[in-house]
């Protein structure tokens, strides 16, 4: 059976270790003879690196282990390139986070003007990974889950529209576990959903199980109870209130529209006075991450490190991130798996602009995806997904052109935020705080 050849790009990512220990553990069915991981910041991958290094050498010694920040070296003789990096790292999320914030605005790290800034970082990043590798491995695929998904998509469809690149997300794969988990089923796989909208922007429509009976009614019921409060999912990593206060807010998002099941993230742009209300502008989200899984994660390799072997450490495979696993035997063996991507909707959603990013179940196999029509949407959803759409489209624009005017017109046009006059503080804020990371606007 064909070996895999792998590069982890993001290799100092706080995901890393949990998806190189996955993989490992996905070998009978994705067999791999070489993973490498890539970082622009070489000192931050080393530490990552080595602990893995230490863990594959124990557990999987075939597999051929290296680490670079050289990207000729990094994408040569690939097969994937799994893309989860963060261009301004956690110190940027934070003021992604804490500017809005500072305007009585939604500050968070994909949504409202804090997604907008996350995006105009990541599109430089992503493109410049997309092109190392097709320059070292043409015939390489690039999955890609660096956010902000929404927008590093838009940018791959407007600059990179031939390139082989998925675009996936974890939240639905999350939602979905719940889900799952409210019927008392044991695992997503055993549910058959239909679902629309942009990422971190959807709707579930149609659930079944594999029997074909209807779960909606059930699902339904317990969404009006407790949102997604009390629902397991396999890795319920989120232990700080701030999601479960999400997954309970989920709640008051379904009350919209009870026909369909909301992605959380609708949260922001439905109830942005409610986030506003009980965010912390001294201490977000980011403050959050970089306090427990950041600073978790470097302990635990560290101490691997120091200790020379990983037996013994709380290593584990992130089980939920087998859904990168998914995609990629899919695309090696033509498995057909149906997988929700961010796709072109080229009529999917039959009402929607054709040439929209969208959030959609898909069949994939080793030629890419065949998307699943999901037919005309809703008044509301339509709505809100034209004026979020054009947020996300205004900002690629707005990077490509080097258009201050078009940024000014995403920020204003965000739900999450109340007036031009508003979005231009907000706007100037950023652009000082980003300089380093944008392109020049004019
Ligand atoms: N799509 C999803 O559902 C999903 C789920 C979880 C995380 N993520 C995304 O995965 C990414 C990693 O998340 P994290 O919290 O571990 O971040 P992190 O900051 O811990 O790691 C990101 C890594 O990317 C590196 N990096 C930044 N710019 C780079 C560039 N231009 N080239 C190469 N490497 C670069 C950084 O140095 C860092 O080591 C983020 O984009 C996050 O939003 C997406
Ligand atoms: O605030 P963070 O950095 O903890 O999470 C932000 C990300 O949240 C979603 O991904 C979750 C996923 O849904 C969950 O099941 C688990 O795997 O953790 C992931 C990261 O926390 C969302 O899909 C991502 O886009 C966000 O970056
Ligand atoms: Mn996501």
């Amino acid at each position: 059976m064909k070996k895999y050849s792998i590069v982890v790009a993001g290799g100092g990512s706080t995901f890393t270790p949990g998806i190189a220990l996955m993989l490992l553990e996905e070998q009978d069915r994705f067999p791999i003879r070489k993973i490498k991981f890539y970082d622009n910041d070489g000192k931050r991958q080393e530490t990552i690196a080595k602990a893995c290094e230490i863990y594959i050498k124990e557990n999987a010694p075939e597999i051929e282990f290296s680490y670079t920040t050289d990207p000729e070296e990094a994408f040569t003789d690939v097969d994937f390139c799994m893309a989860h990096i963060r261009v301004g790292k956690y110190a940027m999320r934070e003021k992604d986070e804490k500017i809005p914030l500072k305007y009585g605005v939604v500050g968070q790290e994909t949504c409202g003007p804090g997604g907008i800034a996350y995006g105009m970082r990541s599109i430089g990043g992503i493109i410049e990974l997309i092109d190392y590798m097709e320059k070292y491995s043409p015939n390489a695929w690039m999955l890609n889950y660096s956010n902000p998904a929404a927008i590093v998509a838009e940018a791959t469809r407007r600059l990179r529209p031939d390139s082989k690149i998925l675009n996936i997300c974890d939240m639905p794969v999350d939602l979905e576990e719940k889900m799952a988990d409210m019927v008392g089923l044991k695992s997503r796989k055993q549910l058959d959903t239909q679902y629309y909208g942009l990422n971190h922007f959807g709707w579930w429509h149609k659930i079944y199980d594999n029997e074909g009976n209807d779960l909606m009614p059930i699902i339904r019921k317990k969404m009006a109870e407790n949102g997604f409060a009390g629902a397991i999912s396999q890795t319920d990593q989120h232990v700080e209130n701030s999601w479960m206060d999400t997954f309970a807010k989920a709640k008051d998002v379904y009350a919209l529209d009870p026909e369909t099941i909301p992605n959380t993230y609708l949260k922001y742009y439905l109830f942005p006075d409610y986030v506003v209300e009980h965010a912390n502008p001294e201490h977000t989200r980011a403050n959050e991450v970089m306090e427990h899984r950041e600073k978790h994660i470097f302990e635990v390799c560290n101490n691997i490190i120091e200790a020379g072997t990983a037996k013994g450490s709380p290593f584990e495979p992130d089980a939920h991130a087998t859904y990168i696993v998914d995609l990629a035997c899919a695309i090696a063996k033509n498995t057909k798996e149906k997988m929700l991507l961010i796709v072109p909707n080229e009529g999917t959603i039959e009402n929607f602009d054709r040439t929209a990013m969208v959030e959609v179940p898909c069949i994939v196999g080793s030629n890419g995806y065949e998307r699943i029509v999901q037919g005309a949407i809703p008044q509301f959803q339509k709505g809100l997904m034209e004026q979020q759409v054009s947020v996300e489209k205004l900002t690629v624009a707005a990077w490509i052109e080097g258009s201050y005017q078009k940024l000014w017109q995403a920020i204003t046009l965000s739900k999450t935020v109340p007036s031009a006059r508003v979005a231009k503080l907000i706007l100037d804020d950023l652009i000082e705080a980003n300089k380093e990371y944008w392109p020049e606007l004019k």
